[in-house]
């Protein structure tokens, strides 16, 4: 297929850049003992603030700021500062610790990348066994292939039988993390029950549950307060990075050897759906080493560690983007609405036109984004690495994105922060563009992003528009207008970058890389610009955000 020879002929004229560029002459050093201090002391200030202490979970007033973006429990966090790596200001673990059950256990490291530090937790205490055995009964179908409880449209009486569980005294942050997965599908499998059934009948949604009882809504606020999440199902604390379990312990987290711990429907096709983000995911380490290598070497002005570094980052892009090419055998398009209903979320959602009132928690109805790959933070790291985001048109649509950004583990949306600040500071785009040769490797780049952006709108044509009219994706964007926001920037971007680059000063390889690269995005953006008009004619609403 084209793309792929111009992925591999892209990645294979970055690496003749770097074979003709001389020697390397620094390395990156990975620790050293004057910046782990700091380390301690920025750890201890990301993780320790406290918390107000909890009272019992019955007491309206204990969770009543549940639906703003909680305080953060009090972390241990020596074990942080003396295994993090030498980075210019943010604290990246080298070693996810997956002994420690007292830091989050989403916390960026160069071997987890984005995933957890430890498996996620997969059966719950026998304490919680009630618990426990209504989520397995929950799917439409279920292991043995019979009806499960949503199917039945028997689920939200069943939940009648859940005690109201008192989480105040929980502190094991991989249990945390089990119990805000779990409470976030009970919720969402609750509140979008009725749509589910009504979808199956009609294609209709219809209208949501809009009230969450208490002893689900109560122990969701609780938790949720003490990881520093909303309490609603979001997309790495739970249905996808926190959602997966080892076949074999001693084997990596690949295609095979990964199965599902909580599905919504049981269906083959969204097992397929989630392992296929955690498989890319599980490419982030990487992603992050080279991400903060780049930094650096642009910070010290080197320009053969920038190139290096930058490649790197242009190869692991490549292998997400191939991984994500399986989604198509892996999850089928004409399957993908059979589960989504309940992913979708409560804000921006026709079905949720009051938001939803959390029973025992607050008398203010609460609106959430749904779960959506948008909370990822592969993709926004490269934004943010390459300067995109700020290149992003200032609207309502970009608005969505930067909301998006607060869906995420807190240390994840920090440390998105810093690589904005950072390449901002360093100015990686103006110092790519200095250099010719650098400047390819930036286009190819941005390239990657283009890739994963333009697959992924394909998608949504094919998993989606082609089945549905609803107006918007389940993270609350209007479906037709919002991926093609941020997809436009990037053809804009390379078209701009390729034209400025002096031809004359390129490798002969990088002069056909930097001409198909550039007049492929030419070509993508009058394609997208016709697709895009095209749509907005057949689904409403695509100018509310
Ligand atoms: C069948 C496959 C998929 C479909 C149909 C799909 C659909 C969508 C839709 C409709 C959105 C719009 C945001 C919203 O939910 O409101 C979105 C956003 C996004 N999804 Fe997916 N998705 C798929 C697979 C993936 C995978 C495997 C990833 C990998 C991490 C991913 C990452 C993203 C990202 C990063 C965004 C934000 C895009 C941007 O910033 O332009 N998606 N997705």
């Amino acid at each position: 297929m084209l793309h792929q020879i111009l992925q591999r002929q892209a990645a294979a004229s970055v690496k003749n850049v770097l074979q003709h560029a001389p020697a390397r002459t620094s390395t990156f050093a990975l620790a050293a003992v004057s910046r782990s201090l700091q380390l301690q002391a920025q750890a201890i200030r990301n993780y320790s603030t406290p918390s107000p202490p909890s009272s019992s979970p019955t007491s309206a007033s204990s969770t009543s700021n549940a639906g703003q973006q909680p305080k953060y429990r009090q972390f241990h966090s020596s074990d942080i500062a003396n295994r993090a790596s030498e980075v210019p200001g943010f604290p990246i673990l080298e070693d996810p610790l997956i002994h420690n059950h007292s830091i989050p256990s989403f916390m960026v490291g160069t071997q987890n990348g984005f995933l957890p530090r430890q498996d996620p937790l997969d059966v719950l205490p026998k304490e919680y066994e009630v618990l426990e055995n209504l989520l397995q009964q929950m799917p439409l179908t279920l292991k043995d292939g019979s009806k499960g409880l949503l199917a039945l449209g028997l689920f939200g009486e069943a939940c009648k039988s859940l005690p109201l569980y008192d989480l105040s005294n929980v502190e094991d942050s991989e249990l945390l993390s089990a119990l805000y997965r779990d409470y976030t599908f009970m919720a969402s499998a609750y509140l979008l029950e009725p749509c589910d059934i009504l979808y199956r009948k009609s294609g209709d949604y219809g209208l949501g549950r809009s009230v969450l009882p208490k002893n689900i809504a109560v122990p969701l606020a609780q938790v949720a307060e003490k990881i520093g999440a909303k309490p609603f199902m979001e997309y790495a604390l739970s249905y996808a990075l926190y959602n997966y379990r080892r076949i074999d312990k001693s084997k990596g987290l690949v295609w095979g050897n990964l199965e599902l711990i909580r599905p919504f429907s049981g269906h083959k096709s969204e097992v397929g759906f989630i392992i296929s983000h955690v498989t890319m995911v599980a490419h982030s380490g990487d992603l992050v080493k080279n991400t903060m290598q780049t930094l650096d070497a642009a910070d010290k002005r080197n320009r053969n560690l920038f190139n290096e570094s930058l490649a790197s980052v242009v190869s692991t892009y490549e292998k997400i983007n191939m991984e994500m090419d399986t989604m198509w055998e892996r999850s089928l398009p004409a399957d993908y609405l059979k589960f989504r209903t309940f992913i979708m979320g409560t804000k921006n959602q026709p079905m949720f036109p009051n938001g939803v009132i959390y029973e025992g928690v607050s008398d203010i109805p609460m609106f959430h984004r749904g779960e959506s790959g948008a909370n990822d933070s592969m993709v926004p790291m490269g934004d943010n690495l390459l300067q995109l985001t700020e290149s992003m048109p200032s609207n309502p649509l970009t608005a969505v994105l930067k909301d998006f950004r607060t869906y995420r583990p807190h240390n994840h949306a920090e440390f998105l922060e810093f690589v904005e600040e950072k390449a901002r500071q360093t100015q990686v785009r103006h110092f790519a563009e200095q250099d010719p040769n650098s400047a390819a490797i930036y286009l190819a780049a941005v390239d990657q992003i283009r890739n994963f952006r333009n697959r992924h709108w394909n998608f949504t044509k094919e998993y989606i528009i082609k089945y549905s009219k609803h107006p918007v994706a389940t993270g609350g964007s209007p479906i037709v207008t919002w991926l093609p926001n941020q997809l436009a920037t990037v053809l804009k971007t390379m078209q701009e970058v390729g034209s400025k680059i002096d031809a004359s000063q390129l490798l002969p390889e990088n002069k056909s890389l930097v001409d198909t690269l550039t007049r492929r995005a030419d070509a993508q953006a009058r394609i997208l610009d016709r697709e895009v008009a095209t749509l907005r004619t057949e689904i409403k609403d695509q100018d509310r955000v």
